[in-house]
């Protein structure tokens, strides 16, 4: 076996049964019965004599006397004993079949539905009685009893058994086969909810009554009266134990592992509806969430905090004390030496919670791996870039830097400006996922309204802050990009921006053929707007990474989770860098295949301008929009320029 450890290997031991199979159930055979019932009946009846001229049986749940029936062989066609029966069923057109059947035969037809309620007029003892008063004399020692109606048969044979008027000397009666034999499980007494009682349970209760089991079948169990037992039937079956008469075939048993994950085992589906059980949609830790809680500290925390810029001094909107506005001008300073560095920044103390961090990449996953397709695409616009849903391999962001690539494999959901009021080509409605397709869509929605909102003032915050470190080098940034500032109005002016949802998921990419395995996920690119911030999960299945600047990448990786203080990645963005009159870089980055089990979420929050906002660049005046459709040509015409080649 070539075992290489990917996957858990998972399979069936065979395991020593105390079921013994030499009793009553080597006589098990079918004629119109389902799993060997028949055979046993006709040898419970060899070995227990008779004793008067007509033997009574009584069929409760009888259909029309034939489908699956375990009291046809008895009272049709020739037998030892002579057989009178009284067939219930409530079925309109069973009955009818049923009646047909058995009326010529002399036997009582019954048509009703047996109560398991308390006192019920329709008890079965009630109707054996009515039935009697119709002229036809139903002995109180009857041979049979059989009882299958899927749901209170528990308190029907309680009942009758309670009531002491009637009395079977073998009793068959269904149990729920996928309960297990340590379980009792009385069901409900309700004629209305259908649950099934378990083998323990219906083994209880006969015993109360001086009943002992002596065979099962699949789904049911024969009962039979204990000093009958001990009489006839105890060479025959010596071990009466639930153990030795019953093996569980169609259980289900669940099972966890270390990380969180719940597992199942046995029948995987629901028996009686025919549809599978489905392990994901059991879980109850979302999969990016799953480890172990007690997991030993060996791999220590290998982000370097040292490294994180706090620009809580930004924060705090007060006229500033002078101490604080010192704090800003060191922690701005901060920000731009890294900026100008590589492009990116590590920086905390923007005001947001970890809850609401955690909260949106949850959801985040809750949305782009676990909801269904069909959710997603109910979430498709038309123009895919701006809103909404847009599926994996469709954007190509190569084409952004003027090359040529496959297409990105990663799953995108994007949120725009929440007030309707904010319209234009760059701004248009959002999209969220309808509540009647998605029971998590409510939550989804509230979780990312509050989560781009706070996003949208933590984006007015870094841009203060870069505004601030670029004072004395470009002193018109600060009115320039004051749309963006969170001093200016609050609830509008500073909400322009996108917020994107990515997901990466583990699966398909190692099957690919090699070259397509090497292509990125999403291809190097330089993001277009003013700048990023980024959120991500511990997600190892994709990394991010940025250009060193000499041809080689380095990871970019956030603590593994959430600090009480979140940790967000800034990155410039295109326009900003022009605007610094290429000061500070955007730097080139990607995301590429890595090798972990757990999918990767990202939110990504993208902070532009609105569309008409006026800029200076290299000494020229544009608005927003011009620079971008200038920004985008250019990349366009380098691929034009490279297809000519
Ligand atoms: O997934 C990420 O970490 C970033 C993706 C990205 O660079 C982008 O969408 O612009
Ligand atoms: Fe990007």
């Amino acid at each position: 076996m070539t075992d290489l450890g990917n996957d858990p290997v998972i399979r069936r031991r065979p395991v020593r049964s105390l079921r013994c199979r030499n009793g009553l159930i080597r006589f098990a055979k079918d004629r119109t019965s389902q799993n060997g019932e028949d055979g046993i009946i006709e040898r419970l009846f060899e070995l227990l004599p008779s004793t008067s001229d007509t033997s009574w049986c009584v069929d409760v749940g009888a259909w029309d006397g034939v489908h699956l029936s375990n009291t046809h062989s008895l009272l049709v066609g020739t037998q030892k004993r002579i057989w009178k029966g009284v067939l219930i069923e409530a079925d309109v057109h069973k009955y009818e079949e049923l009646f047909a059947l058995h009326r010529p035969l002399g036997n009582v037809c019954v048509r009703e539905e047996v109560s398991g309620l308390e006192n019920s007029p329709r008890s079965l003892s009630n109707l054996l009685q009515s039935a009697s008063k119709n002229g036809i004399d139903i002995p109180r020692q009857l041979e049979f009893l059989c009882i299958d109606i899927d749901g209170s048969d528990y308190w029907v044979w309680h009942d009758l058994l309670k009531e002491g008027r009637y009395r079977a000397k073998v009793v068959c009666i269904e149990f729920n086969p996928t309960m297990p034999d340590d379980l009792v499980f009385i069901p409900c007494r309700s004629d209305k909810l259908r649950q099934g009682a378990s083998l323990s349970a219906l083994v209880e209760l006969a015993s109360r009554f001086d009943y002992v089991l002596v065979e099962t079948t699949l789904y049911n169990a024969f009962f039979v009266q204990t000093q009958l037992y001990n009489a006839y039937l105890k060479e025959e079956v010596p071990d009466t134990s639930i153990e030795a008469l019953h093996d569980l075939t169609m259980g289900t048993s669940l099972y966890q592992l270390y990380d969180g994950t719940l597992k199942l085992w046995g029948c995987k589906k629901l028996l009686w509806h025919r549809i599978p059980l489905d392990e994901k949609k059991l879980q109850m830790v979302a999969t990016g969430q799953r480890s172990f809680p007690f997991e030993p500290n060996v791999h220590t925390e290998t982000f370097d905090f040292s490294s994180v810029v706090d620009l809580a001094p930004f924060v705090v909107k007060e006229d500033i004390a002078d101490d604080r506005h010192q704090a800003r001008i060191r922690c701005a300073a901060l920000l731009i030496d890294q900026l100008k560095k590589d492009g990116f920044c590590y920086v905390r103390g923007l005001g947001l919670s970890q809850k609401i961090c955690e909260d949106a990449l949850v959801q985040t996953n809750a949305l782009l791996q676990e909801a269904s397709e069909d959710v997603r695409r109910s979430c498709l616009t038309k123009d895919r870039a701006r809103r909404g849903y847009s599926p994996m391999n469709i954007e190509n962001f190569a084409s952004l830097v003027g090359e040529n690539g496959p297409n990105d494999l990663v799953k995108k959901y994007r949120i725009g400006p929440l007030d309707p009021k904010h319209s234009g080509p760059l701004l248009q409605p959002n999209i969220w996922p309808p509540e009647d397709q998605w029971q998590n869509a409510a939550s989804f929605r509230q979780t990312m309204e509050t989560f781009y909102s706070e996003m949208c003032s933590a984006g007015a915050v870094v841009v203060d802050a870069i505004c601030e470190g670029l004072m004395s080098e470009v002193p018109g940034l600060k009115s320039a990009l004051n749309p963006l500032l969170s001093s200016s109005d609050e609830t509008e002016s500073n909400k322009t921006s996108i917020l994107t949802l990515l997901s990466y998921q583990v699966t398909s990419r190692h099957k690919k053929a090699r070259k397509k395995q090497m292509a990125p996920l999403v291809a190097a690119h330089t993001d277009v707007g003013v700048i990023t911030i980024l959120l991500f999960d511990s997600g190892d299945c994709a990394t991010l990474q940025r250009s060193d600047g000499s041809g080689g990448w380095v990871d970019v990786k956030l603590p593994k989770s959430i600090p009480d203080d979140p940790v967000f990645v800034v990155n410039m963005a295109d326009c900003l860098s022009d605007l610094t009159g290429g000061h500070v870089p955007s730097t080139l980055h990607r995301v590429v295949a890595s090798d972990g089990t757990q999918p990767r979420n990202c939110c990504a929050l993208f902070v532009g301008l609105e569309a008409d906002t006026k800029l200076q660049v290299d000494g020229e005046s544009m608005t927003y929009e011009e620079w971008r459709r200038d920004r985008i040509q250019k990349a366009q015409n380098v691929l034009q320029m490279k297809a000519k080649e």
